[in-house]
């Protein structure tokens, strides 16, 4: 069986490819990083370590690559494939939909047999935005029939990847922690269930477990790691005062959980203690930068702070710790990274409340927005003394 994986990043080697691989796939990574590619091609295998005592390594083997800049290539590889994920973020899906597309006419044309399109990113309903994306590609009635075959179900994927700074540029140290959920209730007959990926029926408890816990927890360390000048989030977290406030924005989207879901608050309770000791893993050294990445995605209104703090506030629950990791947010000004950048420019020249709206879309009569505005006020405050 062979996959055809997009994204041989850190998620993709580090992860889906692991498992993919150790299912029996032969996994093709489709990446536009060159050297990736030809590093793939060549050595056809790559290391994976688990951060921890034991220090295991994975020997990932049957792997290649093909180019992702070259169309073709890649809707002959999904022609060909039994099954198709992704790990390139989900502002990539867009940019792989055209070759998805391709390659799903291709299939149609030669009666191929169903497929399943998994993206594993973080994001709520990322299989289902990639098929918007490639259904964009198709006129009504190829969407019709290519419907009838081909299924994108949604996903939950959790893995601590840092950036990688390994001699070996295909080699990839990983937290030893995973979990991978697929919403099963959106597939179709003829898949291949995969040792390790856990099928549910409903992922909105799942996706929103993981991104307003692990997701809220990381970035708000991240932000507020980066204004203390902490450079990785174990350097964040050593700091009492960061660790404690971790905890607490954890609690506060802890406590939306277990109202919208009915969670058992000691069980959860202990999922956010676990999620703490990965952060604080110390075999793990993780940039603030790489975590606290992509703000404006981080600052959208479906993403892990702004959709718990709203959802928190409609049920009269706490939204404090939320409102301060939003500010902190908005101060996350990372000169490498595009997007902090963009709210930088537009704090100078917009305002502060104006950029708020601007990227959270939470209006600026609402008491969430002076919330943020307040905590942000306080943070440039500080930042002067
Ligand atoms: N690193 C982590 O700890 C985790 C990341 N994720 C999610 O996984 C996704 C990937 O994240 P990472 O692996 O960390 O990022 P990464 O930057 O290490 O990997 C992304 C890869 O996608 C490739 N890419 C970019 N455009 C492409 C295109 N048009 N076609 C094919 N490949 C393309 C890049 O060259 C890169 O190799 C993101 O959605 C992220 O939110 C989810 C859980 C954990
Ligand atoms: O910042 P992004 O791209 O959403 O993804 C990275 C996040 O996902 C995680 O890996 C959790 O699964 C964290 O390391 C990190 O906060």
């Amino acid at each position: 069986m062979r996959a055809v994986h997009f994204g041989a990043g850190n998620i993709g080697r580090g992860f889906i490819g692991l498992i993919l691989s150790q299912a029996g796939y032969e996994v093709v990574f489709s990446d536009v990083n060159d050297t990736l590619v030809e590093q793939l091609q060549e050595k056809k295998a790559y290391t994976v370590s688990l951060a921890g005592e034991a220090g295991e390594k994975f020997h990932v083997t049957n792997v290649t690559a093909i180019n992702g800049k070259q169309q073709d290539s890649v809707a002959e590889a999904v022609a060909q494939a039994d099954l198709v994920t992704t790990a390139v973020g989900v502002n990539i899906l867009k940019h792989i939909a055209g070759g998805i597309a391709k390659g799903l006419e291709l299939r149609l044309e030669r009666g191929a047999a169903p497929l399943h399109v998994i993206a594993c990113e973080n994001a709520i309903g990322g299989s289902t935005q990639l098929k918007e994306h490639v259904y964009g590609h198709l006129n009504p009635e190829l969407q019709e029939k290519i419907g009838r075959s081909v299924a994108f179900p949604d996903a939950a994927v959790d893995r601590i990847v840092p950036i990688q700074h390994n001699a070996d540029p295909l080699e990839v140290t990983v937290e030893p922690f995973y979990e991978w959920v697929v919403d099963e209730s959106q597939m179709i007959e003829g898949f291949h269930r995969i040792p390790g990926v856990h099928y549910v029926d409903r992922l909105e408890p799942y996706i929103e477990r993981k991104l307003f816990t692990v997701n809220t927890g990381h970035c708000a360390a991240a932000y507020w790691g980066y204004l203390q000048g902490c450079a990785t989030i174990q350097e964040a977290m050593a700091n009492p005062d960061i660790a404690g406030k971790v905890r607490r924005v954890m609690e506060e989207t802890g406590a939306l959980l277990v109202r919208k879901y009915g969670f058992d608050p000691d069980e959860h309770e202990r999922y956010i203690h676990k999620i703490i000791t990965r952060f604080t893993n110390p075999y793990l050294s993780d940039e603030v930068t790489r975590v606290g990445r992509s703000p404006i995605r981080k600052l959208s209104p479906n993403d892990r702070l702004v959709r718990p703090a709203l959802q928190s506030y409609e049920l009269g629950l706490g939204y404090e710790h939320l409102a301060m990791a939003m500010a902190a947010g908005f101060r996350f000004d990372d000169a490498a990274d595009p997007e902090a950048a963009e709210i930088q420019s537009d704090l100078a020249s917009l305002g502060v409340s104006a950029t708020i709206v601007k990227y959270t879309s939470i209006p600026a009569d609402h008491p969430l927005h002076a919330a943020i505005l307040n905590e942000y006020e306080q943070l440039k405050k500080a930042a002067r003394s």
